[in-house]
């Protein structure tokens, strides 16, 4: 699918905004994991929590679902012995159920997306399900990787965060349930730490017990839990957002994203107050964002691992500001569905943005003035980098055509339609 974007000066309704993506994986995993049946209400309808929903179905799970809720029984720590799980191109589906694997005896994480997921790494969580005992086999830490469980065992264990918290969560979730007690400790760094607050958060929603230090990198884990089945509620998604909000900050607006909590462990809340930074007219109350956009925006210098999944969305706002803005410490955003350092940068000066790349940093130049457009965009199977050149196509001179828009479904299916129906001149073509 093409989406072809039109200049549009103005914006202006209600969205209800999407549920989150990452607390429908989690709540999915930790239902899968429980022994009775929990319910999950507003789940997530994408790619990305589809695979989830089916990748527990296949190791066992019974689900059942109708228009608000999804129910599911879980399996505990005994796994069907599946031979192969499908996870599509979902990064945390894939890591965090590389661990809950290590119960089953012989799994292969199949390679749908050569060009996107089979391109990241996964050599840290490798190395740790190594350490407990389990055989892993892969090509070079990337897709396809099977998994040679059956009784992992806990202990002392060490994980590298440098390249994704995931591995750390996915660690969070499985070692509750092994037999002995687990340490982990976190080496080097720990990227997007934010995000580890949603695994503790739900985690002890469960019931279950982790001792985890104020700095989040070193962890006790008593053995021998188990989850409790409960009842969760999903809330409105902020990375998805983020791009609605930044479209609605570089025209001229008046958008209220509505299911927006203002006390939200979700890091990419933080794309209001960049925005807010960047001067946007905006209020948050009573978990409704509104925004009333006057075209005008200042540059800023944001520690971007504070909201990762929301960095692409806020570069593309500080492409229309006055000013030199610095997203910094964002070098892992080099190993999600596509690198979206260089591959973003480039498709953003294809529509005459003026950006500069370092290792872990993004520099916007940027053009108050509007940039030219009329270009056509490659989507590197990036639902993000999607989201982000539309923004940046409703401000451009002449539009621009995005390719594969499709993949947008990856998180955010109605992504497009929301945005037209506030407005936005977007059609959608079927290449
Ligand atoms: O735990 C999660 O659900 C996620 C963690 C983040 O990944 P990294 O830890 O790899 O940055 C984020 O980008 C991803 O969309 C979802
Ligand atoms: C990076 C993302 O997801 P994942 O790592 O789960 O593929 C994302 O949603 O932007």
């Amino acid at each position: 699918m093409k989406a072809i974007v039109k200049p549009t000066s103005q914006l202006q309704g209600e969205i209800n905004a999407l549920s989150s993506k990452n607390y429908t994986t989690r709540y999915l995993l930790i239902g899968a994991l429980a022994d009775g049946t929990s319910t999950i209400y507003y789940p997530a309808h994408s790619e990305d929590s589809d695979a989830m929903r089916r990748c527990v179905r296949d190791l066992g799970a019974i689900i059942e679902e109708d228009d608000e809720k999804i129910v599911i029984t879980g399996f505990g720590k005994n796994p069907k012995h599946v031979s192969e799980l499908n996870v599509g191109n979902a990064g945390a589906v894939l890591r965090f159920l590389m661990s809950t694997a290590a119960f089953c005896p012989d799994v292969t994480f199949v390679n749908t997306y050569p060009e996107s997921l089979g391109k990241r790494p996964h050599d840290d969580l490798i190395d740790t399900l190594q350490q407990m005992g389990v055989e892993v086999q892969h090509s070079n830490g990337r897709l396809p990787i099977t998994i040679k469980g059956g009784q992992p065992r806990g202990g002392k264990l060490t994980v590298s965060g440098n390249v994704s918290s995931q591995f750390l969560s996915s660690l969070l979730f499985m070692t509750p349930l092994l037999e002995e007690d687990s340490e982990i400790e976190v080496l080097h760094d720990l990227k997007s730490k934010i995000i580890v607050g949603q695994t503790l958060e739900v985690l002890a929603q469960a019931g279950i017990i982790v001792h985890a230090s104020e700095d989040l990198m070193h962890y006790r884990i008593p053995g021998g839990q188990s989850y409790q089945a409960k009842e969760y509620v999903i809330q409105g998604d902020y990375p998805g957002s983020a791009a609605i909000l930044a479209a609605a900050a570089v025209t001229n607006s008046d958008v209220r994203v509505l299911r927006l909590e203002e006390n939200s462990k979700q890091g990419e809340k933080a794309c209001v107050d960049v925005l807010r930074a960047m001067g946007v007219n905006l209020t948050h109350e009573d978990g409704v964002v509104h925004v009333r956009g006057n075209q005008k925006l200042i540059a800023g210098e944001f520690d971007g691992d504070h909201f990762t999944d929301a960095v692409l969305a806020m570069v593309a706002a500080a492409v229309f500001a006055e000013g030199t803005s610095r997203f910094y410490n964002v070098e892992n955003l080099r190993y999600k569905e596509c690198d979206r350092i260089t591959d973003y940068l480039n498709e953003l000066r294809k529509a005459g943005a003026d950006v500069e790349e370092r290792q872990s940093e993004i520099i916007v130049h940027g053009k108050p003035q509007g940039v030219t457009g009329g270009v056509e965009i490659n989507a590197h199977f990036d639902h993000r980098v999607i989201m982000a050149l539309t923004v940046v196509g409703l401000r451009s001179e002449k539009g621009l055509i995005i390719r594969d828009a499709h993949h947008v479904a990856k998180s955010y299916p109605q992504y497009f339609d929301h945005l037209r129906s506030i407005g936005a001149q977007v059609e959608l073509v079927n290449e």
